[in-house]
Parts: C-alpha cells; sequence; structure tokens
C-alpha cells in the first residue's frame, strides 16, 4: 500500500523487498510498517531473475545464488542483506560495482554454530547417529558401538575467529587439550581460552584427535583438507566441519574413512547443496562413519531470530539513508561520525552538481576531456577535518559532479563504489584536511572544493575549437582564460541545512535548493532590472535574489580592475529557464554569462 510522504498527502510507493528464503518472522515484523514485504519461498533462478528488478531490498539465507546477472537485474536494489554470516553465495564485487551494499548477521548465530559443532563432536565420538538407526532398526549393539570420550583428547581448531573461539571454550570445559591455527588470531582470547596456537596446519594435523574447520570459504582455504593433508593425521582423527563445504576434498575423505586412516566425520556443510544423487557428498552422508546434518549449524530459535532483527534494522537503516552496523562492503563508520557527516554530505554533493552545471563547460567535462584535465581538491577544515573517515563526503563529490551530466543508467553512487565509479570515469579527488581555526568565521566546519583544470596539450582539439566558435557570442574569450583558472566553491553547513559561501571569486551566502539563474555582470545600476523583466517576459517568477560581490580586494586598473567591478546575481526561479532566455541575458546590459543550475 502507498505512504503519504507527510507533506502534501501524495502518496509514494513504499520500498519493496523480497525474501525468497525461510527467515524468522521477528525481523521481518520490523519491515512491515513502511516497506512493502514478499516472501516468496521456491523461486527458482529465473523466476528470481524475473521479479528482482521491482525490488529495493533482499534478504537471503545461504540457499539463494545472488549472482552478477541478478545483480546487474537488479535496477533498484539497494541492499543485499545475508540472514547470516557466510556471504559466499553472494558475488560481493559485482554489489560493490552497482553500489548495492551487503550487509550479513556476523554474531547473531555464532553460539548456534558453536553447539552443532560439539554437537557433531559427541554425536561421532560415541557414534549417536549410527547407534539410533541400529536400535530403531530392533537391534541391539552395545559392543559394536562402543565409543571415545573427549575427556583428555586434543580438539585442533582452524579458524580462531567467532565461532572458533566459541567451540574452544566449550570444549575446554570439556576437559579438552586446545591447538589452533590461525595467522590472524587474537592472541590474548587465544590464550584467555587456554588455546596454544601452532605456526601451521601441518603442526595441527599431526597433533589432533578432533579436527575442526572455522573458516571462511575463500581462495586460501578451498580444498583446504585434500588427501595429503589427510594421510599426515592420526587414525583415530575424527573430522569435524560446520563452516563451509569446499574446504574439504569429499572424494579424498570419503577414502579416507574407507580405508580406515579417519575414523570418522561430522559434516554440516557440503560442497553443493543440496547434494546431487551421486556426489560424493551424497556418498559421505550415506557412509557409517559420517554423522551429516543438512546444513543446520545456524537453525536454532534463538539464532534465527538473532540474525533476522539483526539484518532487518540494517534494511530499514539503508533505506532510510542511514548506515548499516555490519556491511560486508561499506567502510565502517561510527554512529556519532555519521551524524556529524550527513549534513555535509548534502553540502558536497550540492557543491559537486553545483561545480558542473555552472563551471563545467563541453570542453571542460569533470575529470577533463579532450586537451583538459581537471583535479579536484576538497578540503575539510575546523571540526569535519578531525573525522576518522570522509568517505561519505568523497562519494557525495563523486555523485554531485556525475549527475547533471552523466547516464549513471540508475546506477547508485555511493560509499560502496565511489571509489570505483570515480576511477571508471577519470575523476581525480585529492581530500586535505586543514588544521586552520574556523572559529573566527562563525562555523565549526567549512569544505572548499578547488577544481584545478590544465591543459594537457597546447593545440585546441577540433572539438574545442568547435565548442569555441559556439560560445564566442557568450564572452568565450573570458571563458577560455577562465579554462586555465582554478575554480573554487566554498560552502558550510547552518542549524543541518548547507550554504554556499564562495562560488568562483564571489562571495555569497546561498542555501543550494530548487533553480537557480546566476549571472556574471558588472557591477551597476539597471542589471537586475533588465534580467527581471526577461525572466517575467519569458513567465518565469523570481523567488529570490541575492547579489555576490567579488571576493578579493578591488584592484586599481586594468584587467584585474574590470573584474573586480564584476558581481553574480544569482536569482532564485520557479521553473527552468529555457536556453534561448538565457541567451537572451548576455552580451547585453552587461551580462557576461549566466548559466542555470538545479540544485
Ligand atoms: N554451518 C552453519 O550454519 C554456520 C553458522 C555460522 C557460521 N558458519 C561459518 O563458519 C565459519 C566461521 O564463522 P565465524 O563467524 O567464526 O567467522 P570469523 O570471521 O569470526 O572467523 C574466521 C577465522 O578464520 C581465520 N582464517 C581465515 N583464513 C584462514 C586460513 N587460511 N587459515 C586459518 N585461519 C584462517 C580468520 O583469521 C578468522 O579468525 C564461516 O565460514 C561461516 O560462514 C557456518
Ligand atoms: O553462514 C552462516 O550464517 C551459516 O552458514 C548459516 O546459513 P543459513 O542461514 O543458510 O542457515
Amino acid at each position: 500500500m502507498p505512504v503519504s510522504n507527510g507533506t502534501n498527502g501524495a502518496m509514494t510507493p513504499r520500498p519493496k523487498v523480497l525474501i525468497p528464503e525461510k527467515v524468522s518472522p521477528d525481523g521481518l515484523a520490523l519491515l512491515s510498517a513502511t516497506l512493502e514485504v514478499h516472501e516468496r519461498k521456491g523461486l527458482s533462478p529465473e523466476q528470481l531473475l524475473e521479479i528482482i528488478p521491482d525490488y529495493d531490498a533482499l534478504i537471503v539465507r545461504s540457499e539463494t545464488k545472488v549472482s552478477a546477472q541478478l545483480l546487474n537485474a537488479a535496477k533498484r536494489l539497494k541492499v543485499v542483506a545475508r540472514a547470516g554470516v557466510g556471504v559466499d553465495n553472494v558475488d560481493v564485487e559485482t554489489a560493490t560495482k552497482n553500489g548495492i551494499v551487503v550487509v550479513n548477521s556476523p554474531s547473531g548465530n555464532i553460539n548456534a554454530a558453536a553447539e552443532h559443532t560439539i554437537a557433531l563432536m559427541m554425536a561421532v565420538a560415541r557414534n549417536v547417529s549410527e547407534a539410533s538407526a541400529s536400535i530403531k532398526a530392533g537391534k541391539w549393539e552395545r559392543s559394536r558401538l562402543v565409543g571415545v570420550e573427549l575427556k583428555g583428547k586434543t580438539l585442533a581448531i582452524v579458524g580462531l575467529g567467532k565461532v572458533g573461539l566459541t567451540v574452544a571454550r566449550i570444549a575446554g570445559g570439556l576437559g579438552m587439550h586446545l591447538i589452533a591455527y590461525d595467522p590472524y588470531a587474537n592472541t590474548s582470547l587465544a590464550a584467555a581460552a587456554a588455546v596454544t596456537l601452532l605456526p601451521d596446519l601441518a603442526s595441527l594435523l599431526t597433533a589432533a584427535d578432533f579436527f575442526t574447520i572455522h573458516t571462511p570459504l575463500i581462495a586460501s582455504t578451498k580444498g583446504m583438507i585434500s588427501a595429503a593433508e589427510l594421510a599426515t593425521m592420526k587414525p583415530a582423527a575424527r573430522i569435524l566441519n560446520v563452516a563451509r563445504g569446499g574446504m574439504i576434498d569429499e572424494t579424498a575423505l570419503l577414502d579416507a574413512l574407507s580405508a580406515g586412516t579417519i575414523a570418522g566425520a561430522g559434516l554440516d556443510v557440503f560442497t553443493s547443496e543440496p547434494p546431487g544423487p551421486d556426489s560424493p557428498a551424497a556418498r559421505l552422508i550415506a557412509h557409517p562413519k559420517v554423522v551429516a546434518t543438512p546444513h543446520l549449524g545456524a537453525s536454532t530459535v534463538e539464532a534465527q531470530e538473532n540474525v533476522s532483527i539483526d539484518v532487518c534494522e540494517q534494511v530499514l537503516s539503508i533505506l532510510s539513508g542511514q548506515l548499516p552496523r555490519s556491511a560486508v562492503n561499506a567502510p565502517l563508520i561510527l554512529p556519532e561520525e555519521y551524524r556529524t557527516l550527513q549534513p555535509f554530505v548534502s553540502l558536497v554533493e550540492k557543491m559537486g552538481s553545483l561545480y558542473t552545471q555552472h563551471f563545467a563547460s563541453g570542453a571542460r567535462r569533470p575529470g577533463g576531456s579532450g586537451n583538459f584535465r581537471t583535479t579536484f581538491d576538497l578540503t575539510y577544515e575546523g571540526s569535519l577535518a578531525g573525522l576518522n573517515t570522509t568517505k561519505p563526503l568523497f562519494a557525495a563529490l563523486v555523485k554531485g559532479i556525475l549527475a547533471p551530466i552523466s547516464s549513471l543508467d540508475g546506477l547508485n553512487v555511493n560509499i560502496v563504489n565511489a571509489e570505483l565509479v570515480a576511477k571508471e570515469r577519470g575523476i581525480l579527488i585529492n581530500e586535505n584536511r586543514s588544521r586552520e581555526d574556523v572559529e573566527e568565521k562563525g562555523y565549526t566546519s567549512f569544505v572548499t572544493l578547488r577544481a584545478r583544470t590544465r591543459r594537457t596539450s597546447s593545440v585546441p582539439s577540433s572539438q574545442e575549437r568547435g565548442t569555441l566558435s559556439r560560445q564566442q557570442s557568450s564572452a568565450a574569450d573570458v571563458r577560455q582564460q577562465q579554462q586555465q583558472e582554478d575554480q573554487v566553491i566554498q560552502g558550510f553547513v547552518s542549524g543541518n541545512l548547507p550554504y554556499i559561501s564562495r562560488l568562483g571569486r564571489f562571495s555569497t551566502n546561498i542555501s543550494p535548493s530548487g533553480t537557480l539563474l546566476i549571472c556574471r555582470n558588472f557591477d551597476s545600476c539597471g542589471r537586475i532590472g533588465f534580467v527581471g523583466s526577461k525572466l517575467g517576459k519569458a513567465g518565469v517568477n523570481i523567488n529570490l535574489m541575492t547579489v555576490a560581490p567579488v571576493d578579493a580586494p578591488a584592484a586599481e586598473d586594468g584587467a584585474e580592475a574590470e573584474r573586480s567591478s564584476e558581481a553574480l546575481m544569482i536569482l532564485g526561479v520557479d521553473r527552468p529557464v529555457e536556453d534561448e532566455v538565457v541567451r537572451s541575458l548576455i552580451g547585453e546590459e552587461g551580462v557576461l554569462e549566466a548559466s542555470v543550475v538545479t540544485l
């Protein structure tokens, strides 16, 4: 159902969220007040591809393959939320390129996964699965099903992260001796859990009575345990995998179990899920020494509530322009920093847009073209200069510069993909922090955008010659001179609203919103009346007007004196001004240049 936008009662459609898997209703309940929630289980990849263009958010678990093809078709998608930890089913690289935030729930199911690992370890140690099948079949096989105890045995852990460490803590309580291999482990947390860190995987393998994997599936862990590694283990060793399929060679494990060189395995995850009927995984599952579960590590009521609430809150944040708690492909920004940055995001985006619309002519596109190259220097002064990250401001500038001139094809430029977009489009941005005291200016922070356009060759291209000849009637000589000149836009925020305090050589104090007609003219009588009457005849209503003087000491004589006698007339108008009307202002009555910008 559409919702009122709260200002004029107009109805705007609610953003839509698609949930193609079973996600706990506890989180979904948070969404339904403001979003259209569509739970559509059992969709084929083709059906998903067909409907994805309608959605703003997608919430998945491990079953949905969020491929590049799906993400490229998802023109409205702003967020992919993984209700769980592993994002190996999401093409994060393509999401990043497309400016789609990928979030997960890094801690909601840690305990569930760790307890499931312990459950499988005990089940393998005591033949629980086989014994249960045997007794259900009416047998009473006590001597065949003798097990081993965990107490006093060595548990070897690969990947001492959140789940690995939780497993270690529980196993320590069961009297196990703990060793681990993880090149990035937190050594003090390891020591506190009485885990001895070993320098390599090889030493871990030979010492293990129980061997458990808790790493992500990445290039360095794919196929980590193959026949060669299994051959170094004790024949009494038992292997557990509640992390990801693909890290153990399933055929090699099957062979080792059948040959009796490995005593047993507890497996929750498989290379392909669900495993194909004749696959090595299917044969492993059927093996008597294997206890298998269908990827149930996170499947507890509690974990599903946790991850659902976690990701649904993040979906709401992202769709309302806030930052998520745990984005996989966006920089971490503290909430208090984000609050400080937010009004400046709007300011910097408008500064970028103002630059493109007001200063960048055909021959001087953002980033440069032909024989010109523009470099942007973004300088933060005051409290902004002290922030840890200014990534949202960088992204806002890229977006502002590009939006007026580029067909972004629905590309959402944001902190996720701004650097990539800038690189692809040849936009060079330097960010600087000035420690200068800005208190005397009356504001806590200032932002200055300086665009430095330089000729890369002395001979104008034919395109530039064409551009110049078209502009001759609009003071082309002055423009050409300015092509070598730095263009400066300065702004600040007051009462959470953005203001522009300098535009080129002119000092002003305007709120950058709506449509503005900006005229550079000689600062003398009659200009305002002349422009006002032209606009009136064209049916354009003026709703604000300000005159911006030159922001520099007046020169005594010569060309500089002429330039310092200029001013900018900035008019807020109620509709876009036709090109013909703008052209009719230039040249006559001292208007040297005019541009229309929409901010
Ligand atoms: N079966 C399930 O339902 C289930 C549930 C939760 C988590 N998981 C999976 O469990 C795994 C661990 O999750 P987590 O939350 O503990 O992740 P984590 O990021 O907290 O920990 C992973 C650890 O692996 C280490 N590591 C990375 N590469 C390594 C390598 N080559 N050798 C040794 N160590 C390496 C990292 O340094 C890190 O400490 C993930 O694959 C996750 O998807 C599965
Ligand atoms: O990575 C995870 O969080 C687990 O593998 C859980 O996956 P699931 O949400 O599909 O149960």
